[in-house]
């Protein structure tokens, strides 16, 4: 059979299209790339689709170490910021700390908005919260919250916290010995049953019981925000990745069984506390109130602050609360366990406190008097920081071109471009941190402090969207560490890992290996 002109034309118009297509793919993939081309900015050069994120898609690097190795590319070791592709969008890090000031203390009006977002119709209690909402509603809605965490309301929490470190202490004395007076302990699965029952206690006005029973529904729950399973992973990682097509794919913040279970969780106290009118001083008293006040969220369109709205701030509190805590609890007891000299100092400024005061050291002797559990505590958020890189969006007023970094260099921010600010790699830079890979509380003692530089130290961010939790969250710790030192001591184990490395399918800061220790009875008094 031979070839006829019309097959000919019909080849050549097939060849044409397949190539057509294909030069839109590379076009349409590489916009991040060719947009830092054209830019007067330093990049690296990411690949089609991908970006500069494959190894972390593939999971074959966390993110912590990925974003590690793009501050630390020579390409841009030099320059105060660089762009990347996040996917396909053009995304700008900053890595000069006056940079960072002037985006997230300076002008922070225009990047008070985060890049990761929810729907607000499709899954209103992933996106009515602190977490994720954007301005104007967000600072609307920090004003309403911030009363809930402040210095006083914590002080209040604070015997109910203490009671969730005597219980901790208990759950440790009743593990089997391994030899007279030597227990074994994994501090992650501790910190996080700890941590759980302190928000269970503390905004829910419930015991979870995590401590005591391993199966306890709300550690179960917690556990759940946190597994990042392929599907949990994927739906994790649009919110940050590509946030414009969440609402298109349907998905949620929480899963939908937590949702659920928090959402009963806080109607039924709710209804409980309305009904008998006990009031604790807490979250849910705090979240009564607003109902009760018809508290709303926007100006044109006013969205009342009950119903979804309501489980959306308790299901943030949870969220935002417990991994964070935990993490950096768990890392601090590792660390005090791989150096001995750092550990003696500690129990010694804690046998002097419980020498003055018993073993129920009063809320202020904790917070004045204990300089040195405060070093040690600095020092772990700065090694490893829950998160590996601040996020924000350029959020400028209609019809502005962009906003301008001048004096500081001549490229102008677009509106809606994403910033990341790698506090990760800012911790373990030399230049701030000398030795960085040493634990040493001392770099945050009086006397040194000092020789820290502003926004070289951010483990709770900084700026108006900084943490809310940051106090209740370092008075969580410690309590912790007191209660658990002035009991025990902490020894390596056959099983206490030597070095760590991070999981590479979490956006907090997780080790793969399990941080064991034995824990040695030696009772201050
Ligand atoms: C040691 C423990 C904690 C660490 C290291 C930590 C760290 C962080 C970081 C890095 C951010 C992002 C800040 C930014 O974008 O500039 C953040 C935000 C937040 N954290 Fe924490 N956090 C901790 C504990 C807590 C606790 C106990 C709560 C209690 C509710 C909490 C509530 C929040 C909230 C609501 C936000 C969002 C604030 C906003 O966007 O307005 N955190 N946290």
């Amino acid at each position: 059979m031979s070839l006829t002109g019309v097959d000919v034309i019909q080849g050549y118009l097939t060849l044409v299209l397949v190539c057509f297509v294909a030069f839109l793919l590379w076009f349409v993939t590489t916009i991040g790339t060719r947009y830092w081309q054209r830019s007067c900015v330093p990049y690296i050069e990411g690949r089609p689709v991908v970006g500069n994120f494959l190894e972390a898609i593939l999971m074959r690097k966390s993110m912590f170490d990925l974003m590690d190795e793009l501050y630390e590319s020579d390409r841009v070791r030099d320059s105060a910021l660089f762009g990347i592709s996040k996917l396909i969008t053009p995304t700008l890090v900053l890595r000069e700390p006056e940079l960072i000031k002037q985006i997230l203390i300076k002008d922070a009006a225009f990047f008070s908005n985060r890049t990761m977002c929810t729907d607000p119709h499709g899954d209103p209690i992933g996106y009515y919260n602190l977490l994720m909402i954007r301005n104007p509603l967000w600072k609307q809605l920090r004003s309403y919250l911030t009363p809930s965490l402040s210095l006083s309301k914590i002080k209040q929490m604070y015997p109910l916290v203490a009671q969730v470190g005597v219980d901790m202490v208990a759950s440790l004395d009743a593990l089997p010995e391994v030899r007279p007076g030597v227990r074994e302990t994994e501090f992650k699965e501790l910190s996080a049953r700890y941590t759980t029952d302190v928000i269970a206690s503390t905004f829910f006005g419930i015991r979870s019981n995590c401590l005591q029973d391993t199966e306890s529904e709300f550690r179960h729950y917690g556990r759940k925000i946190f597994e990042y399973g392929p599907g949990r992973g994927m739906t994790m990682a649009s919110f940050f990745f590509m946030p414009e097509l969440v609402p298109y794919l349907r998905l949620k913040l929480f899963p939908r069984d937590t949702e659920l279970f928090l959402k009963t969780i806080i109607e039924q106290e709710i209804a409980r506390r309305e009904k008998s009118g006990e009031s604790r001083g807490d979250f849910i008293d705090s979240m009564i109130t607003l109902k009760n006040n018809n508290a709303t969220l926007g100006v044109e369109k006013k969205i009342p602050l009950k119903g979804d709205v309501l489980v959306a701030q308790a299901a943030t509190f949870y969220m935002a609360s417990f991994e964070t805590t935990s993490s950096v609890l768990s890392f601090a007891l590792y660390e005090l366990t791989r150096n001995p000299d750092v550990q003696r100092k500690l129990r010694d400024e804690v046998r002097t406190l419980v020498q003055k005061y018993g073993q129920d050291i009063p809320y202020e002797a904790l917070n004045n008097e204990m300089p040195y559990l405060g070093t040690v505590i600095s020092e772990t958020a700065r090694l490893y920081p829950v998160l590996p890189f601040l996020e924000r969006q350029c959020s400028v007023p209609d019809g502005a071109t962009g906003y301008k970094l001048e004096p500081h260099h001549d490229f102008v921010i677009p509106n809606k471009m994403p910033i990341l600010i790698p506090i990760y790699a800012i911790h373990r830079d030399p230049k701030y941190f000398p030795n960085p890979h040493q634990f040493d509380p001392d770099r945050f003692s009086k006397e040194n402090l000092d020789q820290i530089q502003p926004c070289t130290y951010m483990p709770f961010g900084v700026g108006p969207r900084t943490c809310l939790g940051s106090h209740f969250g370092t008075l969580q710790i410690k309590i912790a560490l007191v209660k658990l030192l002035s009991k025990y001591r902490l020894e390596r184990s056959a099983s206490t890992p030597e070095k760590l490395t991070y999981r590479k399918n979490a956006f907090t800061l997780q080790s793969n290996e399990g941080l064991y220790a034995d824990l040695v009875e030696d009772i201050l008094y």
